[in-house]
This record gives C-alpha cells, structure tokens and sequence, in this order.
C-alpha cells in the first residue's frame, strides 16, 4: 500500500458535469502509461514532448480501438511539478462518461487509484511542501470564507512554517551551547551564562504563547463557529434562521412544534463562517417526532461554540422560556428578543435578569436589528481588539489548527521543564533533553518529526485527486 513507484490516477474535478474535467496521474510511468492511451492526428507522442507544454488529441482504448474523449493533455516532467513527480493532466470533458471511461483504460494500463490526498501526499513525501503546508491545501478547499482563505494561503506560502523553523533554530542553539558544557565537565557554566539562556527561553516561550493565543480565534475561521438557535416553539428561530441566511431556507408557520430536524447552513459575518442550525422548540411534548427533535435541540446546544437563544418580545415570559434560559446556562449565548415590531408593552426580562447575558431586539420578519445581533456575535467571538484580516496584513502568525496548538503546548511544556531544571541548578543533560523534547513537538507541525499514524490522520481528510 502506498507505495511512491506506483504511479497514481485519479479524477480531480468535481463528481458531476462541468465545463472540463481532469484526469491527473503522477509517478514515474505517469508518461509512458498516458502515451498508451493517447492518440494524436499529428502523430505527437507525450514521451517527446518538452515538460509544461500541453498537446491536442484523442484518448483511445487501446483494446478496443475506438476513442473515448477528445482532450488536450498536460505533460509536466519531473522534478518541478506539484508532486515533484513526473505528472500527466488530462482534460477530458467534464462529463462522469469520459472521465471514467479514460481513468479506467489507465487503470488498467498500469496505474493505480490515488488515495485521498495522495498527490499532496506525495508532494510532502517528496520534500516540495512541508506538513503543515500539505494541510493548508485541504483548508483553502475548505474555507467558506474569504478571510478563512487567506489565513489558508498564508500557511500554504510557508508563513507557520518558517516561523516555527527559526524557533526550532534557536533551541537548536540554545541545546548545543547547554550541552558544550556537558561534553566537557571541567567547564562550570557561569550564572550569568546560565541566566542568558534562562532569558533566551523565555522569550521563546513568550512566542509560542502568543501562537497558541490565536487560536482561540484562529480555529473559528477553519473550522466555522457553530451556532445553535434556540427557543420555545413558535418564538421565530426559523425566522431568524432565515433573516441571517437571507434565504428561505427553513419551513415557517404560526404553528408551535413545526421545525423537527436540525437544519444547518453557512453564513458568512465580517470573514467569519457561522454555520448555524436551526433547532426544534423545546418543549413538554409526547408527539414521538417532536420528543426526538427535542433531543436533538439539547444536544446542539451541547456542541455549539455559540447560542442565540430566541424569546418572543409579543408575549410574556413563562416558564418554557426559563427552561430554555437555564439550559444554556454554561455556555456563550445571546438573547436575542424577536418580534421587536409586536413588542408588547408589558414584555419584561426581569424574570431573567438573574442570567444577564448580552441581548439584542430584532424582527425576523422585518429584517430589524439583524445587523445588531451579526456584530454581537462576532464580538462575542473575536474578542481580540486586531481582526484577523488586520492580523494577516501585520504579517502575524494565526493558528487555525488544533493539531498545530497541541505540538506548541507540549513543546511549551517541555520548556517550562527545562528553565525549571536550570533554575534549581540541576544536572544540564536534563534541561538539553527537554529542550530536545520541544524541538521535536514542534517538528511535528512541519513534520520533520512525523509518524504514519499523523499522516494518515491528515491526508484520509482529503479528497480523492488532491
Ligand atoms: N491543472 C491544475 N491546476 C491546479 C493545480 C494542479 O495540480 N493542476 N493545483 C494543485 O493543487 C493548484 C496549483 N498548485 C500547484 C503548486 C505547485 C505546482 C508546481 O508544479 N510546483 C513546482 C514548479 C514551480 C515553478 O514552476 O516555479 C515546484 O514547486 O517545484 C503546481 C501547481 C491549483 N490549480
Ligand atoms: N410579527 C412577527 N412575527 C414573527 C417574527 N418572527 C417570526 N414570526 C412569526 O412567528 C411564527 C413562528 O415562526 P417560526 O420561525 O416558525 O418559529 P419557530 O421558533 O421556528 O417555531 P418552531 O419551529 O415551531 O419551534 C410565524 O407565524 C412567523 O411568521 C417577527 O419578527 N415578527
Ligand atoms: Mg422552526
């Protein structure tokens, strides 16, 4: 399995019709398997063609003798290529028939099915694009956003990258001058020495937790904000659904207990993708499909990074709304009062002035205070004063990946260990092991440290031809 002499197929557009589609192949026959089924009216062979250039003509079976598609082919020679393997793209089009029909003549002519990632895989493998690289790949496929985007384009370009190379550089040094005095121990480190380093490694830890800061905010734009709109029935969550959406996505009726199933969706505040799920109103119900709606609502709530939690401003508060108020009690909510433009006159919070949490009036009907509630539920995710479009310009370093905030947290804590030791004048092997120790945590971002375990992790998440 996986092996790098196989030469790897697979389609690398979207399942479906489109203008054109592409057949890529990668290896070291991707060439000479490609001229098998390749047919030019000119008499033009792959083999011979100078690398980047692309050439009309015909994929034809073989076996068969007939023509599949009539296609212009990509010839890219090894080693500047996405892979740094030889690469083939063939531009079929973009039909299921004819890219099947060629992906199948080449399987059988030698190739074998890509796994997911493979391509990116291979470009990691073959040292064209480090780890982290890699899996910013599969985040600009992602992102749903713009400014989620660009955070993925930067961590393409190499920004983390470098960034955590010229940390591991100073630990390097900072772990070959601790261990010059242990390969010769007539040397006494000096204290003065010694305090340098200690310096050196506070500082270095002072970056690695500015790093691993921004990813309280970092992750949201990988990996969206999710959010649970709640609420008695009839209050206006499908409503509000619809209003942020600006579409009628969402089924609404005067009648209580319409909404059942979660009903999910993108929307994108200021760069940040909310993907947002319309919930059943909670309530006492023996209705089966409602009591399992129910349930669904609860665990939303549960797996929300944040909640709206919706009253009806036309009627009093009672104790379903109490209900709902208590049960998202532990987590970022937001009251949002709907139906601002039937505001009854006698509406009062005060029974729930006990759970002060910031609120906002809208009308999911009219489209009032819709802005509002956008800026309240940025601010109550972003609540750094620097916007990550801004952080991006500055040249700062986001991290949007858990993965990459757990190597900084052990490679963190190794130091924290290490500064310990030569605080209390213990033997210096051991402060130089742990820096070592963090020197690897953080190889594991770029991967210089990496285990087939991580990359499978990784490159499964991928589509197949990326
Ligand atoms: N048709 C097609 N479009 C595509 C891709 C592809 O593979 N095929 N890409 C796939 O994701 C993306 C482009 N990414 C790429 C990244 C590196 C190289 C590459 O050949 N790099 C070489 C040569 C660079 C150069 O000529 O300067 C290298 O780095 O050595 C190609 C595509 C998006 N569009
Ligand atoms: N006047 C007014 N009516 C609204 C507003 N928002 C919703 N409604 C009405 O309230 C009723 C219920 O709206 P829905 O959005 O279906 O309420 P829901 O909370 O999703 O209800 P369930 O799915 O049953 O829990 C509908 O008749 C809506 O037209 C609003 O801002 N103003
Ligand atoms: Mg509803």
């Amino acid at each position: 399995m996986n092996h790098l002499e196989d030469t790897i197929v697979a389609i690398s557009t979207p399942i479906g019709e489109g203008g054109i589609g592409i057949v890529r192949l990668s290896g070291k026959d991707a060439i000479p398997i490609a001229d098998k089924v390749f047919f030019s009216p000119k008499g033009k062979k792959l083999r011979d063609a100078k690398s980047h250039t692309i050439i009309y003509g015909f994929v034809i079976d073989p076996i068969e003798n007939n023509r599949i598609d009539e296609v212009i082919v990509t010839v890219m020679k090894a080693p500047k290529t996405y892979t740094r393997e030889d690469v083939v793209e063939i531009n079929c089009h973009g039909g299921m028939l004819p890219l099947h029909a060629t992906m199948r003549i080449l399987l059988r002519e030698g190739a074998r099915l890509a796994e997911p990632g493979e391509f990116t895989k291979r470009a990691f493998l073959n040292g064209r694009i480090d780890l982290s690289q890699a899996e910013a790949v599969i985040d600009i496929i992602r992102a749903k956003t713009e400014t989620a985007e660009r955070l993925a384009l930067k961590q393409l370009e190499g920004k983390l990258s470098s960034r955590i190379t010229d940390i591991r550089d100073k630990l390097v040094e900072l772990c070959m001058h601790i261990e010059a005095y242990i390969d010769f121990p007539e040397e006494e480190i000096e204290s003065l020495e010694k305090q340098d380093i200690i310096n050196s490694i506070d500082m270095i830890k002072g970056n690695l937790s500015n790093i691993i800061r921004s990813y309280d905010e970092g992750k949201f734009f990988r990996e969206g904000v999710s959010t649970a709109i709640v609420g008695k029935p009839n209050v206006g969550k499908s409503s509000l659904l619809n209003a942020l959406l600006q579409k009628d996505r969402a089924i609404v009726t005067e009648i209580p207990g319409t909404t059942r199933d979660i009903i999910e969706d993108y929307v994108n505040i200021k760069g940040l993708p909310l993907r947002i799920m319309d919930t059943a109103g909670i309530r006492e119900t023996h209705d089966l499909a409602e009591i399992e709606g129910v349930r669904r609502s609860l665990k939303a709530i549960d797996g929300a990074d944040i909640v709206l939690a919706v009253l009806d401003a036309s009627r009093q508060l009672d104790k379903a709304d109490k209900e709902v108020i208590d049960k998202v009690k532990g987590k970022k909510t937001i009251i949002v009062i709907n139906k601002s433009d039937i505001e009854s006159p006698t509406f009062d919070l005060e029974p729930l002035s006990f759970n002060l949490k910031p609120c906002v009036r809208v009308s999911a009907l009219k489209g009032d205070g819709i802005d509002d509630l956008k800026d309240a539920i940025y601010s109550m995710c972003i609540t750094s004063s620097k916007a990550a479009d801004a952080a991006i310009d500055a040249e700062d370093i986001i991290i949007t990946n858990i993965r990459h905030r757990q190597a900084i947290e052990k490679a963190l804590k190794s130091l924290y260990n290490a500064e310990d030791i030569l605080k209390r004048n213990e033997p210096l092997e051991i402060a130089a092991i742990f820096i070592r120790e963090s020197l690897d945590s953080l190889g594991e971002i770029v991967g210089v440290v990496t285990t087939e375990d991580i990359l499978n992790k990784i490159f499964n998440e991928f589509c197949i031809g990326k």
